[in-house]
Order: C-alpha cells, then sequence, then structure tokens
C-alpha cells in the first residue's frame, strides 16, 4: 500500500523568521496526524535552519534543485552529496518554473535524477503539459516523453523509491486546479506507461498531484486512487492551511 507524500514547495519565499514561526505553527497542527508523510522544501539559505527547527518532529526536509555536479568549478551550485549531508531527504527536480526559466531539458533532469539516487536522495520529479499542449490534446504525449527521459537513461527501476508530482503547468499558481477526475486520468496514464516497464514499481511510486491544491480542493483529490498527496506551492506557506491539506490525504488513504 502506498503512504500518501504531503511536501510544500515554498518556491522563492521565506526569511529567518518566517522558517521558525512556519514550522513552530505545522508541528502544533501535525502532531497527531499519521498515515501521511510530510515535507516541506524551503530556499537552500534556510534548508540547516529548518532541518534543526523541525527536528523530532515527522517533518522532513527537502530541496528545491540540484546540480549535476558534484563539486567542482560550478559557481553558484549545490551538490546531491552536500544535500544529503545536512539531512534532506528529498529534492524536486524538473518542475516547470525551472524548466521554463532556467531552460532545463529533460536529458539535464535526468541527469539530476540520476545523481540523486546514487547520493540516497529520493527525486521529486515533475512532469506536466503547458495550457496550449492540455488545449492540443498533448497531455499524455508531454508527460511520457518527460518520464521517458529517465526510463530510457536508468530503467523502471530508478522509480522505486521515487517520487512523481504531475503539475500541469496550467494550473500552477492559478487558482485553477485539475478537476480531480482530470487529475485521476492523468495520474493513471503515467502509473500505466510506468507499468509498461516494470509493474510491480508502478503499482509503488507516489504520484503527487500539485497545481492550486489548497485546504478547500484537498480532499476530493485525494479520494482519487491515484493520487497520492501533493505537491503544494502557494497554501504550504500558512502552516494552518498546508495542515488541512496534510490531514486530508491522512484521511482520504485510510481506507
Ligand atoms: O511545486 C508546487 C507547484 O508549483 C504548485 O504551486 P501552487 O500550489 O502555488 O499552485
Amino acid at each position: 500500500m502506498r503512504h500518501p507524500l504531503v511536501m510544500g514547495n515554498w518556491k522563492l519565499n521565506g526569511s529567518r523568521h518566517m522558517v521558525n514561526e512556519l514550522i513552530d505553527g505545522l508541528r502544533k497542527e501535525v502532531s497527531s496526524v499519521s498515515g501521511c508523510d510530510i515535507a516541506i522544501a524551503p530556499p537552500f539559505i534556510y534548508l540547516d535552519q529548518a532541518k534543526h527547527q523541525a527536528s523530532g518532529s515527522r517533518i522532513m526536509l527537502g530541496a528545491q534543485n540540484v546540480d549535476i555536479n558534484l563539486s567542482g568549478a560550478f559557481t553558484g551550485e549545490t551538490s546531491a552529496n552536500m544535500l544529503k549531508d545536512i539531512g534532506m531527504k528529498y529534492v524536486i527536480i524538473g518542475h516547470s518554473e525551472r524548466r521554463t526559466y532556467h531552460k532545463e531539458s529533460d536529458e539535464m533532469i535526468a541527469e539530476k535524477f540520476a545523481v540523486l539516487k546514487e547520493a540516497g536522495l529520493i527525486p521529486v520529479l515533475c512532469i506536466g503539459e503547458t495550457e496550449a499542449e492540455n488545449e492540443a490534446g498533448q497531455t499524455e504525449a508531454v508527460c511520457a516523453k518527460q518520464l521517458d527521459a529517465v526510463l530510457k537513461t536508468m530503467g523502471a527501476s530508478a522509480f522505486e523509491n521515487s517520487v512523481i508530482a504531475y503539475e500541469p503547468v496550467w494550473a500552477i499558481g492559478t487558482g485553477k486546479s485539475a478537476t480531480p477526475a482530470q487529475a485521476q486520468a492523468v495520474h493513471k496514464f503515467i502509473r500505466d506507461h510506468i507499468a509498461k516497464h516494470d509493474a510491480k514499481i508502478a503499482a509503488q511510486v507516489i504520484i503527487q498531484y500539485g497545481g492550486s491544491v489548497n485546504a478547500s480542493n484537498a480532499a476530493e483529490l485525494f479520494s482519487q486512487p491515484d493520487i497520492d498527496g501533493a505537491l503544494v506551492g502557494g497554501a504550504s506557506l500558512k502552516a494552518d492551511a498546508f495542515a488541512v491539506i496534510v490531514k486530508a490525504a491522512a484521511e482520504a488513504k485510510k481506507a
């Protein structure tokens, strides 16, 4: 049985004060929740502070990016081994904001996937189509191509103990979430696509939904059989709203 994961992607938001306040608030809200893994991904500069602030709680830490290199003359970059060294568990890769603003290709993202696996970190691989691709009926083709970049280089076994986040670009930060039925259909496609290579791994891989998840729509999204939690942006910046989403995931997957 899959254990849902709700992860907050803080993106470029935060301060020393906010790290302490938000994590303290979240610790109180989720202290009695079981049945759902919880993670947050603050900006790099606050990861160490956040790790300490969350110490002894069920809140795990993740980073928002990683470099493909492990050391050397790569100014401004952070390696997988460094993230492991400071106690990170998850690393988000392939987020559409990085694909768009930093021109990250499927091939580069597959390389990042490989360095994370090598370092013993859990990749959270974001995939998803743009609005134009959605309207052109290309959702499945786009998701398949993004998954294939990893499948071709590493095989289906790479998805063992890995996370996929389906994030339709048109739903990110827009307030316009995919409907539960729309999201379920794509999640099932993703699982079936991996199952063509390895049914056992497809059955266990966590597939999160991301894109305007909030306290009001989370429960219905999580009621879908192939939606295993969420990658949450805006709503993860408020402890109470994020906790409602965590509780909804724990509740929905109890049955
Ligand atoms: O990584 C998170 C996603 O980009 C979703 O962001 P959002 O919840 O603000 O729409």
